[in-house]
């Protein structure tokens, strides 16, 4: 098994992070019902360091898409800033990306959807080349050094994509996205679709793809083991919020967020007795059982034993926040004394 290599900013060297979020809000819709309803991604901030690959984690619905959307430009945050190498790109039009922030690209879930079956391999990977002002013989050069790096044969950029399999569409996906030569690549659910042994495949790919080229990776997923293979650290979201933060092993393995206990329950550990007890933490909060992690809609999801439901509640937000070592006040805890 591929170990995720050491965490670059470890060696005390300061660097420009490869990728900046600061503050990130994201409201879908307009009107006065959307600034109303709570923001699909709320004051999100994170760096990743360059090498690194960090794993954004959550159940359905906690956000990770939109975040994945508002640094690709697909959706325009509310507020905040993302940074690339310390360039801004927040307010840059899909246009003004496609020619000048190389440095950021995407793979999507579904290799069946993402890749148009219309058009040749060599047509879809030439095309951001052309765009970024690369002549046409060059980008076809690149477009077959690229499909065989990750592991398929040159002639492949003749061929269209109903002539491939899931796992080959997915390399071909991260082809298309490293042709560009990028520092930064989110990797939205990138095995999701895949059975298991070609997640191993892609996976492994991945890390090698990454150590080789210095790559950094936010990688969004909501299968903790596989967020463990690849990342060195990870970022817990609950209704667009970040709950804890910190080494994805101190995550996965001792989670101090109460919704990180009961969402890392859902994914198998070695030791009987600590499955048991992750379990009974998922209980306690009310929450399912399954992969993707419901917290209940009447009682306190956070805190166990908290007579408050959600909609009692004015907040309306996670009572407990712990973002790096600086645990925040419990709002729920400050109206039951009795906790
Ligand atoms: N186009 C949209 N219009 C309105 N609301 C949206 C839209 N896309 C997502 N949302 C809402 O934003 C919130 C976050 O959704 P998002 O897809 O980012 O979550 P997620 O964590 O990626 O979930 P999943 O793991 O299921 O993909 C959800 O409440 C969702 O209903």
């Amino acid at each position: 098994m591929t170990v995720a290599a050491p965490h670059p900013a470890a060696s005390g060297v300061v660097t420009v992070p490869a990728l900046e979020v600061r503050d990130l809000v994201v409201r879908y819709g307009s009107g006065r019902k959307a600034r109303n309803a709570p923001p699909a991604v709320d004051g999100v901030s994170f760096d990743i360091a360059p090498g690194e690959t960090l794993g954004l984690v959550g159940e359905s619905g906690s956000g990770k898409s939109t975040i994945g959307k508002a640094l690709l430009g697909l959706q325009k945050p509310s507020a905040g800033t993302v940074r690339v190498h310390g360039q801004d790109i927040t307010g840059m039009s899909l246009k003004q990306r496609s020619r000048q922030v190389a440095d950021l690209r995407v793979v999507f879930q579904d290799p069946y959807s993402s890749l148009n079956p219309s058009r040749t391999i060599g047509q879809t990977l030439v095309e951001p080349l052309r765009l970024m002002g690369i002549g046409a013989a060059e980008a076809l050069r690149r477009a077959r050094a690229g499909v065989e790096s990750v592991g398929l044969p040159g002639d492949a950029v003749d061929r269209y994509p109903g002539q491939f399999s899931g796992g080959q569409r997915q390399r071909i996906a991260i082809a298309r996205a490293l042709v560009c030569e990028p520092k930064v690549v989110v990797l939205d659910e990138p095995v999701s679709a895949l059975d298991l042994s070609t997640q191993a495949q892609v996976l492994n790919l991945l890390a090698d793809l990454r150590d080789q080229r210095g790559l950094s990776f936010l990688f969004i997923a909501h299968d903790l083991g596989v967020v463990r293979f690849l990342s060195q650290r990870a970022v817990v979201l609950y209704r667009g919020q970040v709950m804890e933060t910190g080494p994805v092993e101190a995550v996965t393995q001792a989670p101090r967020h109460p919704y990180t206990v009961a969402l890392t329950s859902a994914a198998p550990v070695p030791r009987p007795a600590e499955q048991a007890a992750r379990r009974a933490a998922r209980e306690a909060l009310g929450m399912g059982t399954a992969g993707s992690a419901q917290a209940s809609a009447t009682g306190c999801p956070f805190v166990p034993r908290c007579p408050l439901s959600t909609d009692v509640c004015a907040e309306q937000r996670p009572p407990l926040r712990l973002v790096g070592d600086t645990p925040t006040a419990c709002h729920h805890a400050e109206r039951v004394p009795a906790l």
